[in-house]
């Protein structure tokens, strides 16, 4: 019987038994290399078999191997040069970097202080400008520098464009200067009422009917030349002018009647927006002088030549008097527009002057109880609306106060039935002014003017109730110290803040930078050469003003020294 075959054992076992034997012998390993390390004994090296002697060219093979391993060497070599090379360059490069960053960095910051001190700067020499004091010095400037004054009228409320303190300042100036009176924007008004008021006004004072121009786009005379080549004429209703030639004509017999030799200095003054720069751009042909609707453009004076023996000075306007009553103030007051006084008092005066049938019809808007149901309907219209569809009454306010002394609404008012010169004039005053006039000749050229100019549409046009001569500050001195309006005065709390914070961070080269800087700006307000005497002695007074205010605060600072508490005194 054939033994059963013994059965071989198999090799299966449990997973848990494989792994710990797999475990064991990683250990062991590991305690195998671990001693081998710390008795100094490396890995085995695998032997090089070398080449065997039997080999044929044993000695040329070994040299060969020599060569490349030498070659492998040197590459090796090399490349771990340039690595470090590498590296090195990398690392210059970084810190370079580094360095130009914080020196742009530097630069930057320095450049943006410089240019914000600069703004500043600026900013408070065009605040300064934009005050009252300096348009009042401005326009006494022109007066004295002035041989002729043409006080500019609106047509459309000629009377309450008069301003009696500059005709008397005029009249009554020692130097002899002359006034005319040059009656603008005569397209805005009926020809009949435009004939009244030329009458009127003829009788005590030269008057010249004037539209000026609206269209004048080239600021050179160079585009003016190529626009006369090129054969572009203004034929447009506002691009067309009249009363050029007559005035133009008057200046020049003038300026020929003049001993001397010198040009004809022309002052053209007027309340804001009647049209004086738009006149001198007329008359230059180009656009001069910044002229537009916003009231209070032209902030110093300008002078430019018309002609050989023609000069023309522009001015800033007059500043209103406070005491003039609020319907003068409305439409020829500056602080109307700086929001000094409120649009929406002004807009109740102005159409408190007019007949609300004329407004509605004008304005296409229904029968309204009050300013403000006006203003709303008017915001509509125009679509002055703010956040929810609201109308917006403050900007349309501002709108319609621009429009009244803008160049586009038609509105008139009635020449005074009373008869007589207003107490400022006298009859010798009157007959002065309208000698070396030729007076004939100008009535003639008026009535052409007056033919020849378009009617506006009557439907349109609304009646005006003027309130009579506007009262205006010619004495710098008399001009009360304007009030800021809450944003300005929040603006200059915040930039105080803002200084005294920069203040303490300053080192010494930010001081030194700084003072340059305040010399720039002493540089931007260093008076005129040809500067009168008079501005002089006015400047003489303004640095004495300056050391008197230094004192009080001298005083003022000891004073707080009194009063400061004395930390060493237990008062408890
Ligand atoms: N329709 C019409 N508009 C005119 C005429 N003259 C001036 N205007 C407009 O009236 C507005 C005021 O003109 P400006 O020449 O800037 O007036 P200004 O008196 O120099 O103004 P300020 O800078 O405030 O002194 C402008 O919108 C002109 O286009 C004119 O004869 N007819």
């Amino acid at each position: 019987m054939k033994r059963p075959k013994l059965k071989k054992a198999s090799k299966r076992m449990s997973c848990a038994k494989r792994f710990k034997i797999q475990k064991k012998i990683r250990e062991h390993h590991r305690k195998v290399r671990k001693e081998a390390k710390k008795s100094g004994i490396r890995r085995k090296i695998k032997k090089d078999i070398g080449v065997p002697n039997s080999a044929p060219f044993k000695e040329e093979v070994l040299r060969e191997a020599e060569q490349r391993k030498q070659e492998l060497e040197e590459l090796k070599e090399k490349n771990r040069l340039t690595k470090q090379k590498e590296r090195a360059k990398k690392r210059k490069k970084g810190k370079e970097e580094c360095g130009e960053d914080t020196r742009a960095k530097k630069k930057k910051v320095k450049k943006e202080e410089k240019v914000k001190a600069q703004r500043e700067a600026r900013a408070a020499v065009a605040k300064s400008k934009s005050s009252n004091k300096f348009r009042c010095s401005e326009l006494n400037k022109v007066i004295e520098a002035s041989d002729v004054i043409l006080e500019v009228l609106d047509s459309r409320d000629p009377m309450g464009c008069r301003c009696p303190q500059l005709e008397e300042a005029v009249l009554k100036h020692e130097g002899k200067k002359r006034l005319l009176f040059v009656l603008n924007k005569i397209d805005l008004v009926p020809k009949d009422n435009l004939q009244n008021w030329v009458q009127f006004l003829q009788t005590q004072c030269p008057t010249f009917a004037f539209k000026s121009s609206a269209h004048l786009q080239d600021r050179t005379v160079l585009e003016k030349k190529q626009r006369a080549a090129n054969c572009i004429i203004e034929q447009t209703r506002a691009g067309a002018s009249f009363g050029c030639d007559s005035l133009l004509q008057a200046l020049n017999q003038l300026a020929n009647n003049q001993s001397s030799e010198t040009m004809l200095k022309v002052g053209v003054v007027g309340f804001p927006n009647v049209g004086k720069s738009s006149i001198i751009n007329t008359l230059k042909g180009i656009r001069a002088c910044n002229a537009g609707v916003q009231p209070g453009l032209t902030k110093c004076m300008q002078e430019v030549h018309i002609s050989k023996k023609v000069k023309m000075i522009d001015s800033p306007p007059i500043v209103t008097a406070p005491s003039n009553s609020g319907e003068k103030l409305a439409l020829r007051s500056l602080q109307v527009d700086s929001k000094e006084q409120s649009p929406l008092d002004a807009v109740k005066t102005v159409l408190k002057q007019c007949n609300q049938q004329h407004i509605m019809l004008h304005y296409n808007v229904p029968d309204y109880r009050n300013s403000l149901e006006f203003l709303n309907f008017f915001a509509q219209k125009r679509g002055l609306l703010q956040k929810g569809a609201l109308p917006n009454t403050e900007q349309a306010a501002t709108v319609f106060l621009n429009d009244w002394t803008g160049a586009k609404l038609s509105f008139y008012s009635k020449v005074p039935e009373k008869e007589g010169l207003p107490p400022h004039l006298t009859e010798a005053m009157v007959t002065e002014m309208q000698t070396s006039i030729e007076l004939d000749q100008l009535k003639m050229a008026n009535e052409q003017i007056i033919k020849r100019v378009r009617n506006p549409k009557l439907s349109a046009t609304i009646v005006f109730n003027s309130k009579g001569l506007t009262d205006g500050i010619l004495n710098v001195s008399e001009i009360p110290e304007e009030k800021h309006t809450p944003e300005e005065e929040e603006e200059k709390e915040e930039e105080e803040d803002g200084e005294d914070d920069d203040d303490d961070d300053d080192d010494d080269d930010d001081m030194l930078e700084e003072t340059e800087e305040v010399e720039d700006i002493e540089e931007i307000e260093t008076p005129d050469p040809k500067e009168t005497q008079t501005q002089k002695t006015r400047n003489q007074k303004k640095g004495n003003a300056n050391h008197a205010s230094v004192n009080i605060d001298l005083l003022a600072a000891r004073k707080n020294d009194d009063d400061a508490y004395d930390f060493s005194t237990d008062f408890v």
